[in-house]
């Protein structure tokens, strides 16, 4: 069984706090992916980290800097805050090894996302816990552009042939208008009004974004809290199934 689990930026980190990780959060994270018995291959996001970076110099997943200073800073932040996840794995006795997507993955002049997955997939069947982040990539005509977390999920989950896929955010799932947890979403229109609908899409982040690529993987995918990390871990389908 091979999972791909997204750890939420938001969830692992301080967004008030510039640079800061929410140590008691990651601490928990830590612990339910060390308890883990699927193969699994770990993405984290930026939250406090990164993204005032990008922000700063203009950076997003379409508008691109040929600014060395700016790239340096946005995948320094990054990789800052996947030397402390992975600390804490190590801590736990998980193999956690580092895949940084600079290194690896770039966009064509359209956009269009091309992220090698053969390493990913060799250190998973070696026993290795590849963890992935957020970061910026080579941009054709554009210099680099962020690359989400939620992007590299997608796209590995469809390279690895993912049985499982997990998106750990702050809050319990999808919620419908009213603020409770909405259990499936077939269609983007089941969740339209919560999600301020079609047009507010942001392919960077946000819960919208989130659905929509996720409506477009073979796999159903889960949404859930931290709360929910351990039962998903154990297969169980906690917070909102997508797909
Ligand atoms: N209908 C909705 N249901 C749930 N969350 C929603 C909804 N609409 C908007 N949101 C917002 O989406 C946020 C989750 O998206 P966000 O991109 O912050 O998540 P993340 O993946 O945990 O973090 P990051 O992108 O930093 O890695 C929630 O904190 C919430 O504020
Ligand atoms: C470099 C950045 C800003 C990473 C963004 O990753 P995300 O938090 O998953 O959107």
């Amino acid at each position: 069984m091979t999972t791909v689990l997204k750890l939420g930026g938001s969830v692992i980190t301080d967004k008030d706090r510039a640079e800061t990780v929410d140590g008691e959060a990651l601490d928990r994270a830590a612990d339910a992916v060390a308890r883990a018995t699927d193969d699994l291959v770990v993405v984290h996001g930026g939250g406090s980290f990164g993204h005032h970076n990008a922000e700063a110099h203009g950076v997003s997943t379409t508008a691109g800097t040929h600014e060395i200073g700016g790239l340096t800073e946005i995948h320094s932040a990054m990789k800052a805050l996947n030397g402390l996840v992975l600390r804490r794995l190590h801590d736990r006795d998980v193999p956690a090894v580092p895949v940084h997507p600079l290194s690896a993955a770039s966009r064509d002049p359209g956009g269009e996302l091309t992220l090698p997955a053969e390493q990913v997939a060799t250190l998973r069947a070696e026993g290795f816990v590849p963890v992935l982040h957020g970061d910026v990539i080579a941009h054709r005509g554009e210099g680099v552009t962020v690359l989400s977390g939620d992007e590299i999920v997608t796209s590995l989950a469809r390279d690895l042939d993912a049985d499982r896929v997990g998106l750990c955010s702050t809050v319990p799932g999808v919620l419908d208008t009213d603020g409770g947890v909405i259990p499936r979403i077939e269609r983007f229109d089941d969740a339209a009004d919560a999600l301020g609908g079609a047009e507010s899409t942001d392919v960077s982040g946000g819960m919208a974004g989130k659905v929509r690529t996720l409506l477009a993987l073979p796999t159903p995918a889960s949404v859930f809290g931290l709360d929910d990390l351990s039962a998903f871990l154990d297969g169980e389908a906690p917070g909102t199934t997508v797909g």
